[in-house]
C-alpha cells in the first residue's frame, strides 16, 4: 500500500487484513470453546505460570505487557492464549497473519490504527515479507515506523509515532525467525503437545459447553486419539457427538466413541486415513524403506508438502517413521501397528531398516 492513500482507505485495508477468526460453523464452535482466561486454560503449566507473572507485573505497573512469542504445532492454543493475554490486560485485540501482510505499507496501516495497549496477534509471523519484518523491528522496539511517501528519488521517510502495544507473534517454527526479530520479544514460550489426561479435561470441558453427556471412558477414548492437540480433541468430540445423536441416545461412552471414530477412519493411536496410507505404502510397496519423500508422496497420490508437513511430524513423534539421510524408513513399531511382518534381516529392508532393527 502507498501511504498517499487516505486514512479511510488505510483503515479499510487494515480491516481487510485483520479479518475475523470465526468463519464457518466449525470455527464458530471452536471460538465458543476457547478458554477465556488463564484459569480456564488447561495444561501448559510452565507457560501459564510464566505468562501469569508477566501480565500481573505489567498490570501492577500500569504498563503495556511485553511482546510475546508463542511457538508450537497448530491447534495447541496459540490464538487462544493471545486472546487471553488481551482479556487479562483488559485490552482489545487485532488478529492478522504473516501471509496477509504483503507489503510494509500493509503493516504500517495496521500499526498506525492500533489503540494504546492493544494486543496485535500476528499468526505465522515467520511468513511475513522481509520489508514488513524490518518495519516491525522498529515498531516493536521504539513504537515508531518510518512511512515512505512518494516513489523513486523523491521518496521521503516520515517518522510516525505509535501508541505502545503488545505484539503476540505465533509460529510453528521458532527456528525460522531471524534472530533480530526473535530477540525483540520480551517473553518467549514454547507450547508442548498435551498429555492424555490434559486432553481428557479439554474433552470434558468442551462436552459441558456443548451440552453433551460423556462418561470418563468415552473422554479417555477421544483424548487418546487426539494427537496431543486440543483442536483435534474438540473436532473428534463433535464428530462423536454426531454419531451418538444419530446412532444412539446421544450419550458418549467408550464403545460409542470407538465406533464413531472407526467410521471417521481415526484409529486407536489417532492415525487418520493419510497417515495410514503413508505407512502402508512405505511398508507394502517399499519394504519399510528407505525411500525418498517424493516417491512416497507419489505412491499415496498426495503433494510432497502434505506428506512432509501433515502426516510425517505425527508419525515421527509416534516413533512409527524415521527421516534418515537415505530416505524415509519405517520403524519396528510401524510394522506392529499395521499388523504386518517386517522382511527378514539382513537383506530385505536395506541398510536403513537394519539400523532401526538394531542390526
Ligand atoms: N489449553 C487449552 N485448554 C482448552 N482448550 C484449548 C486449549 N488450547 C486450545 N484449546 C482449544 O483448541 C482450539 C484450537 O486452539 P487455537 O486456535 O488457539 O490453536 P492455535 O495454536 O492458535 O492453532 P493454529 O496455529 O492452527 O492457529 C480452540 O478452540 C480452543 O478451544
Amino acid at each position: 500500500m502507498n501511504w498517499d492513500d487516505t486514512t479511510d482507505e488505510a483503515a479499510a485495508a487494515a480491516e481487510r487484513l485483520v479479518g475475523s477468526v470465526a468463519d464457518g460453523e466449525d470455527q464458530a464452535v471452536e471460538a465458543a470453546l476457547r478458554p477465556k482466561d488463564l484459569g480456564e486454560f488447561i495444561g501448559q503449566e510452565k507457560v501459564r505460570e510464566q505468562l501469569d507473572l508477566v501480565l500481573r507485573a505489567a498490570r501492577a505497573r500500569g504498563a503495556t505487557a511485553d511482546h510475546v512469542l508463542l511457538s508450537g504445532a497448530p491447534g495447541l492454543g496459540k490464538t487462544t492464549l493471545s486472546m487471553i493475554i488481551a482479556a487479562e490486560m483488559g485490552a482489545p485485540i487485532r488478529i492478522t497473519s504473516g501471509p496477509a501482510i504483503q507489503h510494509a505499507g500493509d503493516l504500517a496501516a495496521i500499526l498506525s490504527s492500533l489503540q494504546e495497549g492493544e494486543v496485535l496477534f500476528l499468526d505465522e509471523i515467520h511468513r511475513m515479507s522481509r520489508p514488513a519484518e524490518e518495519m516491525l523491528y522498529m515498531a516493536m522496539e521504539d513504537f515508531r515506523v518510518d512511512v515512505i511517501v512518494g516513489k523513486g528519488p523523491g521518496a521521503t521517510a516520515i517518522p510516525l509515532e505509535l501508541p505502545p502495544f503488545t505484539l503476540v507473534g505465533a509460529t510453528t517454527r521458532a527456528g525460522l525467525l531471524p534472530p533480530p526479530l526473535r530477540d525483540r520479544f520480551g517473553f518467549t514460550a514454547h507450547m508442548e503437545f498435551y498429555e492424555p489426561a490434559e486432553l481428557e479435561r479439554v474433552v470434558h470441558r468442551s462436552a459441558q459447553l456443548l451440552d453433551v453427556e460423556i462418561d470418563p471412558a468415552g473422554a479417555a477414548e477421544i483424548a487418546g486419539r487426539s494427537r496431543g492437540t486440543p483442536r483435534i480433541a474438540n473436532r473428534l468430540l463433535r464428530r462423536v457427538r454426531d454419531y451418538a445423536q444419530v446412532k444412539a441416545d446421544g450419550v458418549i461412552d467408550r464403545a460409542i466413541a470407538g465406533a464413531a471414530l472407526a467410521v471417521y477412519e481415526v484409529d486407536d493411536r489417532g492415525l487418520d486415513r493419510l497417515d495410514r496410507a503413508v505407512l502402508e505404502a512405505l511398508l507394502k510397496l517399499f519394504g519399510g524403506g528407505p525411500v525418498g519423500l517424493s516417491t512416497l508422496a507419489v505412491a499415496v497420490g498426495e503433494e510432497r508438502e502434505t506428506v512432509e508437513e501433515v502426516a510425517e511430524p505425527f508419525l515421527v513423534r509416534e516413533g512409527l517413521l524415521a527421516r534418515t539421510p537415505r530416505g524415509r524408513v519405517a520403524t519396528p513399531a510401524a510394522w506392529a501397528h499395521l499388523g504386518l511382518t517386517p522382511p527378514p534381516r539382513p537383506g530385505g529392508g536395506g541398510k536403513g531398516q537394519q539400523d532401526l532393527f538394531g542390526a
